[in-house]
Formats: structure tokens, C-alpha cells, sequence
């Protein structure tokens, strides 16, 4: 793509689906009381997480930070275990970064909430070594869908626009987590006596 393309590219609007456009009756995001202040860092919700977990040696250890309103930044290191083409970040893995960025704004709702659908936009290569610069919001709430968007820039806040993502998050229960998960690593976190550890291991309110 030519540097011309991939301009107009980037200054289009996400191409959602019909599911991600907020019914007329959604309303504004409504940020928790007792949400991090704009710029502290979240902290990994979950240590073996493979978006921000520390003990996740080929994770992406993204660190997310509070912003105003119901909004985060945060920033990801490609390294070369993250690569698809020699030399460039996976599609897969970048969508992860999304992924793991968007579902880090429901810490701000203090909603427990997991990704129903996650559309991107791959708009240019992102080249190993590059720091992935991730914007995400959230745009509306209807009942239990959160609808929020992301965009993601290469070396600064500033930078050209690599990838960008619009998604539905639905909200649950803590249940969703322990009827679902491996039965080994749910008792293991239910174990833990950090009970802000535990918590958050689900992203519940402590
Ligand atoms: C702890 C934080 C971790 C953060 C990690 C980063 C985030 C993640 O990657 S989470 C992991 C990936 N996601 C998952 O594993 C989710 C798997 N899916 C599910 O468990 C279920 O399909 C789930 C919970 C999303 C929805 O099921 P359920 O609770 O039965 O709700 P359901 O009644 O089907 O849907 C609720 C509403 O959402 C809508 N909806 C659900 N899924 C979708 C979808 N994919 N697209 C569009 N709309 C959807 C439904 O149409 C329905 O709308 P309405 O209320 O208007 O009728």
C-alpha cells in the first residue's frame, strides 16, 4: 500500500458490523467512583494472563493506564516471539493487544465483562521492536453489551495508525469463569490468601 492509501485508510471510520453500532436506547458509559485515577497503572489483573500476565515469558505484558472518562492507554512491546512475517507482528497477536487493551476499560465500569465480538482493522504493518501505542474507549452501554472501540499507533501516541477495533463486551457473572475454567487453575486462584489478587483475577470488585 502506498504511504497516499495508507493515510486514507487510517483516517476511515472501523467498518463494524450491525451487532457493534449501540441500539438508541444505549447510554454513556458511566466511569466507577472507586476507578484508578487518570495515569495510574492498572496492573496485570491476572499473572499467567497472555495479554498482561508477568509470568507469561512469550505474553504481550501490556501495561494499561487509567485515562479520564471510561478510557485507557497502554503500551506493547512487539518482540520477536510476537512475529507472523519475518520481522512483523502477527495479525493474531495484535488483536490479542486489542483485545486485552478493551477488556482492561471494564476495571474503570468495575463491570465483569468478556469479549462477545472483536472486529480489526489491520491498516500497516507493525514491525518487531515497535511499541504499539493502544487508545481504547468505551462508546456506550446498553443492559449487559458495552460497546467500545480501539485504536493502535506504532512509536508514539501521536504515530501512524497500525490497527483499530470496535467490540461488544457482555457483561456476567463470576460463574462464567468458574464453571467454565480448567478446574486446576480456578482452584489455584481461589487458594490464593491475596484476596485483591483473587479478586482480580476475575476483574471483580474487591
Ligand atoms: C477477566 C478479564 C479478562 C480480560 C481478557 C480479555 C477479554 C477476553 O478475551 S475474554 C475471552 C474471550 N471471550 C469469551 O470467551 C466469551 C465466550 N462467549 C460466551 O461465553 C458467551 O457467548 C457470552 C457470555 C459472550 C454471551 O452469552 P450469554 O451470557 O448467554 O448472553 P446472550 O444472551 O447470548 O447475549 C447477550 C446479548 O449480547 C449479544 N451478543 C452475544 N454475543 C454476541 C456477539 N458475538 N456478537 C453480537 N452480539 C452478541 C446477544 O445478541 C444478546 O443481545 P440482546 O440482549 O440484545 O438480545
Amino acid at each position: 500500500m502506498s504511504n497516499d492509501n495508507r493515510q486514507e485508510a487510517a483516517a476511515r471510520p472501523p467498518s463494524g458490523s450491525a451487532s457493534l453500532i449501540p441500539p438508541p436506547d444505549a447510554t454513556a458509559p458511566v466511569r466507577h467512583p472507586d476507578a484508578p485515577a487518570p495515569g495510574e497503572l492498572l496492573g496485570s489483573h491476572y499473572e499467567h494472563c497472555f495479554g498482561c500476565g508477568g509470568l507469561q515469558p512469550h505474553g504481550l505484558h501490556l501495561e494499561a493506564r487509567a485515562r479520564e472518562g471510561v478510557r485507557v492507554t497502554a503500551e506493547f512491546t512487539v518482540r520477536p516471539a510476537h512475529q507472523g512475517a519475518p520481522g512483523l507482528a502477527h495479525g493474531g497477536v495484535l488483536a490479542t493487544a486489542l483485545d486485552e487493551t478493551l477488556g482492561s476499560l471494564n476495571w474503570l465500569l468495575r463491570v465483569i465483562a468478556v469479549t462477545g465480538r472483536l472486529e480489526t482493522d489491520f491498516v500497516r504493518p507493525v514491525p518487531v521492536d515497535s511499541v504499539l501505542h493502544l487508545d481504547a474507549e468505551v462508546n456506550a452501554v446498553a443492559g449487559r453489551k458495552i460497546y467500545c472501540s480501539a485504536v493502535g499507533r506504532i512509536g508514539s501516541p501521536e504515530g501512524p495508525v497500525a490497527v483499530r477495533a470496535s467490540a461488544l463486551f457482555i457483561e456476567v457473572k463470576v460463574d462464567h469463569f468458574i464453571d467454565n475454567g480448567r478446574s486446576e487453575e480456578i482452584q489455584a486462584v481461589m487458594a490464593d490468601p491475596d484476596q485483591v489478587r483473587r479478586t482480580r483475577a476475575f476483574e471483580v470488585n474487591p
